[in-house]
């Protein structure tokens, strides 16, 4: 006999919280458009109370998506509450979630609250939400942290009061695989009424445990389980959607629960997130890295040939990887291109939007022998995200030699005029962004900038990242070309074009340092 795993996707809320990933409200509908694809249980839309933007992007995501809940973060708190409620109507399945945290560290400096007190608010959060529906969860935020008996008996009160899911976070990370299983069944078997919810989890990943911790759970009893998409999330991260479910599925001689996950849709969530939070996934990360079903030396080789399950545990296809691939090339038609577009979940509502993305990948494909799913993703980002552009890149030509300081000369297109200058600059990319700026102004600073391949050989597509500060607000920029100059250029201006429009949802976090900023 083995009992339903719900898959609790928070790639849109915590994983937003990822310094620099703070995503539109567009993003978020189509990233929550491929997570119903990949039949996650319940998508958690934002924190609707954070910002109008939020709110907005929650509400606009309850509105789309029909196959799965829609959940929406909030504090204990009345006004907290009656957002998310307010952003969650007209969502078929609306789930609020509503947290306090329960360790005596977070109670004591953070809340600086009584446990008696926080007992009472986390009981009064679950009375309101349950006013607005009967899919409430609760979070006691640091459970990882917090004294056994004080979480038995906030668990009793709030499930008392409502709560039909109880969720244990592992907020900072700090809990190791078997103490954490512990935990879950200890809760499980000590709540008088814990039958009366379902048990989940929620773990971060700082000590590089959050898949560990998540599993050990779930042989303990958890039969939710909340994850990112790539492990995206707060600081180091949460526990990676994929990792998890793939291991419930191959280790099926381990755990007694199964997931409804299409997981062929894996790889196109996993790409779709990259793409768009521009935060690229290592190659050698498991599921989803480039290469994670590749095998390079020869006795793997050799064995593979000989029996592939000599060196795989999974198959690339059920996780979405193609086995055989069909050539896009700079002879194929429309047909072909929407028939790769369609594989990859990517859809236009318009006929204008279609035409112009096959336009760009007609010029694409001339420069390059092989169109890869990661040139497709690549050029539709920017095909999408080109709706709302104030700034276009009409034209780019670089002269970087020996001995002296490289000029860029850039044309943009501005509010209807075409406007033509040059900079020199320590670098070419230096240049290039120091002409635009000389165009557009913009006083905000450069904070990364990052260059990835997108695919393989010297003609690959190369993917530049940006993100930049104004004010406080800190944005991110892609751009994809076989020409790494005029991708940088495309990025910076995809960036510009976003922190220069009003502001759609402003991200606590300001700076991160750890990443690199050397413009070349
Ligand atoms: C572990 C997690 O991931 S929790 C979710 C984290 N996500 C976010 O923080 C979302 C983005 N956050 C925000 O936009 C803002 O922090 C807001 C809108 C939520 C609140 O902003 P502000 O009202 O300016 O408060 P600020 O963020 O400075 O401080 C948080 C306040 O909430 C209180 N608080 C924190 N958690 C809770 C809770 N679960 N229930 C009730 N109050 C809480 C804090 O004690 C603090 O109260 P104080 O102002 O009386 O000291
Ligand atoms: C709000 C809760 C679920 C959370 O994100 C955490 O504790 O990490």
């Amino acid at each position: 006999m083995t009992d339903k795993l719900f898959i609790f996707d928070t790639t849109l809320r915590d994983g937003e919280q990822s310094p620099g990933a703070s995503m539109t409200k567009d993003e978020k509908i189509r990233i929550a458009r491929a997570l119903e694809k990949l039949r996650v249980d319940v998508i958690e839309a934002g924190f609707p109370a954070a910002s109008p933007g939020d709110f907005e992007a929650v509400h606009a995501v309850a509105n789309v998506i029909n196959d799965c809940s829609v959940c929406g973060l909030s504090r204990a708190l009345d006004h907290d509450i009656d957002q998310a409620a307010a952003a969650l109507k007209g969502a078929v399945s609306p789930r609020i979630h509503t947290f306090i945290a329960t360790s005596p560290i977070h109670m004591e400096m953070k809340l600086r609250m009584q446990p008696d007190s926080v007992v009472e608010q986390a009981v009064r959060a679950v009375k309101r939400a349950r006013q607005y529906t009967d899919n409430v969860e609760f979070s006691a935020e640091d459970a990882g942290r917090s004294e056994l008996d004080f979480l038995c008996r906030m668990i009793e009160a709030v499930i008392k009061a409502g709560a039909t899911t109880i969720n244990i976070p592992d907020t900072v990370g700090y809990k190791v695989p078997e103490r954490f299983g512990n935990l879950i069944h200890n809760l499980i078997t000590r709540v008088p009424n814990a039958d009366k919810a379902i048990f989940s989890v929620h773990c971060h990943n700082d000590l590089g445990l959050a898949v560990a911790n998540s599993l050990s759970a779930v042989l303990n009893g958890a039969r939710q389980v909340e994850c990112t998409i790539n492990g995206l999330g707060e600081r180091a991260g949460n526990a990676a959607l994929e990792e998890i479910v793939m291991a419930i599925r191959t280790r099926g001689d381990v755990f007694t629960c199964q997931t409804t996950i299409d997981t062929t849709q894996i790889i196109n969530c996993s790409r779709l997130v990259s793409n768009i939070t521009g935060f690229p996934v290592q190659p050698n990360k498991a599921i989803v890295g480039a290469n994670a079903f590749a095998h390079e030396s020869g006795i793997h080789q050799d064995g593979v040939l000989k029996h592939r399950q000599t060196y795989e545990i999974m198959r690339a296809e059920d996780v979405g990887w193609t086995a055989n691939r069909m050539v896009l090339g700079k002879h194929s038609g429309r047909n072909a291109f929407k028939a790769h577009l369609k594989r990859l979940n990517i859809e236009f509502t318009t006929e204008e939007e279609l035409n112009a993305a096959f336009a760009r990948f007609k010029e694409l494909a001339d420069k390059k022998h092989e169109i890869y799913d990661d040139d497709l993703q690549a050029l539709v980002t920017d095909t999408l995200s080109s709706e709302h552009e104030t700034y276009k890149l009409l034209y780019l030509r670089v002269i970087s030699e020996t001995g002296e300081l490289p000029t860029a000369q850039v044309t943009l297109f501005i509010g209807g005029e075409e406007k033509t200058v040059s900079a020199k600059g320590s670098g070419p990319v230096d240049a290039t962004f120091k002409a635009i700026e000389a165009l557009v102004n913009s006083g905000a600073s450069l904070l990364v900038y990052s260059v990835n391949n997108v695919t393989d050989g010297t003609d690959a597509q190369g993917e530049v990242g940006v993100r930049l500060e104004k004010e406080g607000r800190i944005v991110n920029g892609q751009g994809s070309d076989t020409d790494i100059l005029v991708a940088s250029a495309k990025a910076y201006l995809n960036a510009l074009n976003k922190i220069l429009t009003p502001l759609s949802r402003q991200h606590p976090q300001q700076h991160n340092t750890n990443l690199c900023k050397n413009v070349p």
